[in-house]
């Protein structure tokens, strides 16, 4: 029996905005920085500003390590409600990028780079040859 783990749920209101109690949400987990907020490489200052709310934009924009993800686990106290969940936006973007128009507009533009090079050494050689 000891050994059944169950995931708290959380709703979103009720996740503490308290900086003396403060709970993040990132990827629609939640956390309880309290005992963190002294030992983050990165500062309590920023831990601080995302208190309460979803934390996950600012947390992946820093680009955080394998390390740091695996730290989470340690302060991680459950998950918020079905209701209360954030779209996670990544893992729909492999779909869009390959559908969308805006790709055939942009392979255009990956050919102007090696052509243009093209032309440019072309350029350089013949002059090459004629000063030659
Ligand atoms: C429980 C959640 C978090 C954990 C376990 C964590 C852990 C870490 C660790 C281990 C580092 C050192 C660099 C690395 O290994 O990536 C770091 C750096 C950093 N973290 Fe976090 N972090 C958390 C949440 C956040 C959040 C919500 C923000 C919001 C902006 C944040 C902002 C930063 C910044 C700015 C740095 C410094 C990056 C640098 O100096 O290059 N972290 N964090």
């Amino acid at each position: 029996m000891a050994s059944t783990t169950t995931t708290k749920m959380f709703r979103l209101k009720e996740v503490h905005a308290d900086p003396k109690k403060p709970w993040i949400v990132i990827h629609n987990s939640v956390y309880d920085v309290t005992n963190f907020l002294n030992e983050h490489p990165g500062g309590e200052e920023v831990l601080l500003e995302q208190i309460g709310k979803d934390g996950t934009e600012a947390f992946e924009d820093v680009g955080h390590s394998t390390d740091a993800r695996e730290m989470m686990a340690k302060y991680k106290i459950g998950e918020l409600v079905e209701e209360d969940r954030f779209q996670e936006e990544e893992k729909s973007t492999p779909k869009t990028w390959t559908s969308d128009n805006e790709t055939s507009e942009s392979s255009w533009k990956s050919w102007l780079y090696p052509v243009a090079l093209g032309i440019v050494a072309t350029i350089v050689y013949r002059f090459f040859f004629i000063n030659h």
